[in-house]
């Protein structure tokens, strides 16, 4: 069975391929990026999602404007320079300007644009990015799945898997090592409206790897936390500040609340490339998107006119409520004394 693999760049015809998410699970369709036009549209639109996986295709976006470029001839040498740097400078912005949560989109445009400015092919800056996320992934798998216990069911929230990051996952890279290295698991995905990455994206990968997964409605969580039949939650992260504030799917700082008071542990599975040591909470934008995910589902209206919604794709979950971090180099326990 092939790895699950949502971005790939194909190198003879210098474009770059994604699967697309919105068509899953009924579909297994890919989504063509030959600009870095098309590449911020499937980061808006969540063809293509989930922190590692954003700023990897943003990454190939930039390199997707250089190649653009160099087809660019205006004149002189120094005036297709010139150019050439303002058409690199626009793509940075309008990638930048996808989506604002997910901290890895930022640092990877950066190092692009850094890459860029020290004469340094995008486009090897970008597939250095892709495939340090392919090994970084597999390290918080290996790292984390000795926090699983034989037996444990562990619930998870949105998709934080192979679908979110170059291969593997973060909180599903634990899980699945965990049953690379035959620990008997079953997992339970929360839905997670109002996108339902848990629904359609963790279900499908951990069903085409034969991972024992049960989907629930976002409103179980705590019924079963209650009844004792969760044993573990471990979840993605978007971004995580240097006090371990971690911003992730709206509805994880509910989970992190129903874990604490049922005693169950909560983890976080992330690459430090999810750090964010700048900034603090009061400066972190929280996405809020179309209220048209939240009134309709399968373009069915589920709400009467002219009623208004919340639509934020993110919470964040104070240290105080965390069990460990699982990153590629170390486990990190917030609260260890
Ligand atoms: C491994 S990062 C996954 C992270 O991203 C998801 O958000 P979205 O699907 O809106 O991009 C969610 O917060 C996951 O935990």
């Amino acid at each position: 069975m092939k790895d699950l693999r949502p971005i790939i760049w194909d190198n003879e015809k210098n474009q770059l391929i994604l699967i697309d998410q919105r068509k899953l699970p009924n579909s297994l369709e890919y989504f063509v990026c030959k600009t870095y036009e098309d590449v911020a549209f499937a980061i808006k639109d969540m063809v293509v999602r989930g922190a590692p996986a954003i700023g990897v295709s943003a990454a190939y976006g930039m390199a997707l404007a250089e190649l653009n470029n160099n087809n660019i001839a205006c004149g002189s040498k120094r005036a297709t320079k010139t150019k050439g740097f303002r058409l690199i400078e626009k793509a940075h912005n309008e990638l930048k300007n996808t989506r604002p949560t997910a901290v890895n989109l930022f640092w990877a445009l950066d190092r692009c644009m850094e890459a860029y400015k020290n004469n340094k092919s995008i486009l090897n800056e970008a597939k250095e990015i892709h495939n340090e996320d392919i090994e970084i992934c597999k390290k918080i798998g290996q790292i984390g799945e000795k926090i699983i216990n034989d037996g444990d069911t562990i619930l998870t929230h949105c998709n934080a898997g192979a679908l979110a990051t170059s291969a593997y996952g973060t909180a599903l890279s634990v899980i699945r090592f965990a049953h690379y290295n035959n620990k008997k698991i079953s997992v339970i995905a929360d839905e997670t409206r109002p996108r339902l990455q848990g629904a359609n994206l963790t279900a499908y990968e951990l069903n085409y790897e034969n991972i024992p997964v049960k989907v629930i409605t976002d409103n179980t969580a705590g019924f079963l936390m209650k009844m004792g039949k969760i044993d573990k939650i471990i979840v993605g992260a978007d971004r995580i500040l240097k006090d371990y504030t971690v911003f992730n799917k709206i509805g994880t700082y509910s989970l992190a609340v129903l874990a604490k008071y049922h005693n169950v542990p909560f983890y976080v599975g992330a690459p430090y490339s999810t750090f964010d040591y700048e900034n603090s909470i009061e400066d972190i934008i929280i996405e809020e998107r179309d209220e048209k995910e939240v009134k309709y589902i399968n373009n069915i209206n589920i709400m009467p006119e002219g009623v208004s919604v919340y639509n934020y794709a993110f919470d964040s979950t104070p240290a105080e409520l965390i069990t460990g971090i699982i990153t590629e180099k170390e486990i990190i326990y917030p609260n260890k004394k």
